[in-house]
């Protein structure tokens, strides 16, 4: 993606693009989004060479978004491939985690490098790290740190409205957003052949998704066995394998109780099925405490545009039904249950309408 520089070099920042970064920050319902949107704000704020921003998650591994300025158009370009920092950077922002403190120093070009705590107390803390030309000065200091505490408040407000508690997963409440946007993609993104139009098609695979409703086997058993909080621990446990086993990308989510839900991006339904049976297995060989055996029952359906949420999850759950009274701790995929003739073909709906 790119965006344009609103500001000429050396030209003071307007309060109106300042004030219209502000209020773009506030109204975006999505955590993804409010990440790109601070860092464009700062981008056009502040005219780095490069805004990096990390998010470290609980098992240590570092999410990361950049936006750095082509050298030739001044366009700033966002990068989405994993981001190899240089060694300098790498330092700095690892004594900037340590220490929980902002820290600049001077590169072999003579830029500033700065890297600023931005979220340190949370279990995700999150850090910027700027490649700036020169230091800044006292009235974009005041914009940007209004600028920060904006994002900051929002990004709390969001991980905790978003967030099961108990696990720390993408919660019921955030699944309906993030389903339609997974359902718009891969609807808009499906080659098309078109007799008569010249509709582009493009080289790129276009991504295909998976739902998955995941829930473990007989759970009321450890609660009934161990009491309530041994429970938890298992639904706890339980969230880090999902965590372990699939991509950084793909979205996890508790709904409640022991059931979980995966989106996950897959190239086909071959390499979708690998991903489940790897996580069924990572479950069943897991070292649960009291030398537990827990297992997990899948049903899971990919995600086409066409289907509502409402007809993926019921179809999903007809899946997961099946594998449930066929002996549990396996995944059955609504597709192939169907071509087998082991479930009936459901009616088309529209949200949760069914259409005759
Ligand atoms: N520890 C704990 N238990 C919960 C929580 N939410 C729901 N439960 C319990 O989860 C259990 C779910 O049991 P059931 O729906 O009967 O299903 P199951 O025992 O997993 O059996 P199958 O799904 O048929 O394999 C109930 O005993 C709930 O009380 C929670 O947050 N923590």
């Amino acid at each position: 993606m790119r965006i344009p520089t609103a500001l000429a070099a050396n030209e003071e920042p307007k309060v109106g693009s300042i004030l219209a970064n502000l209020v773009k920050l506030s109204s975006t319902g999505d955590i993804k989004l409010l990440d790109r949107i601070f860092l464009e704000s700062i981008c056009e704020l502040l005219e780095p060479r490069s805004a990096l921003l990390c998010v470290l998650s609980g098992r240590g591994r570092m999410m990361q978004a950049r936006m750095r300025r082509n050298t030739v158009t001044g366009i700033y370009e966002t990068e989405d491939q994993p981001i190899i920092l240089p060694e300098q950077q790498q330092a700095l922002l690892a004594t900037v985690i340590a220490s929980a403190d902002q820290m600049e120093v001077v590169n072999e070009t003579g830029d500033i490098l700065a890297a600023y705590p931005l979220q340190s107390n949370q279990d995700s803390p999150i850090y910027l790290l700027l490649e700036i030309h020169s230091a800044i000065d006292g009235d974009q200091l005041v914009a940007f740190n209004a600028i920060k505490r904006i994002y900051h408040n929002f990004r709390d407000f969001m991980d905790e409205s978003q967030r099961d508690p108990l696990t720390g997963l993408l919660n019921r409440r955030y699944f309906d957003s993030c389903i339609h946007r997974a359902l718009e993609i891969s609807d808009d993104e499906k080659p098309t052949v078109e007799t008569g139009s010249h509709r582009r098609m493009t080289d790129r695979t276009p991504p295909r998704y998976w739902l998955a409703i995941l829930d473990i086997d007989h759970f009321k058993r450890f609660n009934d066995t161990y009491g309530h909080l041994y429970g938890d621990e298992i639904l706890l446990l339980f969230s880090r394998i999902m965590e372990d086993t699939f991509r950084d990308s793909d979205l996890l989510f508790r709904f409640g109780g022991e059931e979980f839900v995966v989106i996950t991006e897959n190239t086909d339904a071959g390499e979708a099925k690998l991903a489940l049976e790897r996580f069924r297995t990572n479950v069943q060989k897991y070292p649960f405490p009291q030398g537990e055996r827990v297992t997990v029952s899948c049903g899971a359906i990919e995600a086409v545009g066409s289907l509502s949420a409402t007809s993926l999850l019921g179809r999903a759950d007809e899946a997961l039904y099946y594998a449930k009274n066929h002996g549990r701790n396996q995944t059955a995929f609504y597709e192939e249950l169907v071509t087998a003739g082991k479930v009936a073909v459901a009616r088309p709906t529209i949200g949760a309408v069914e259409l005759f």
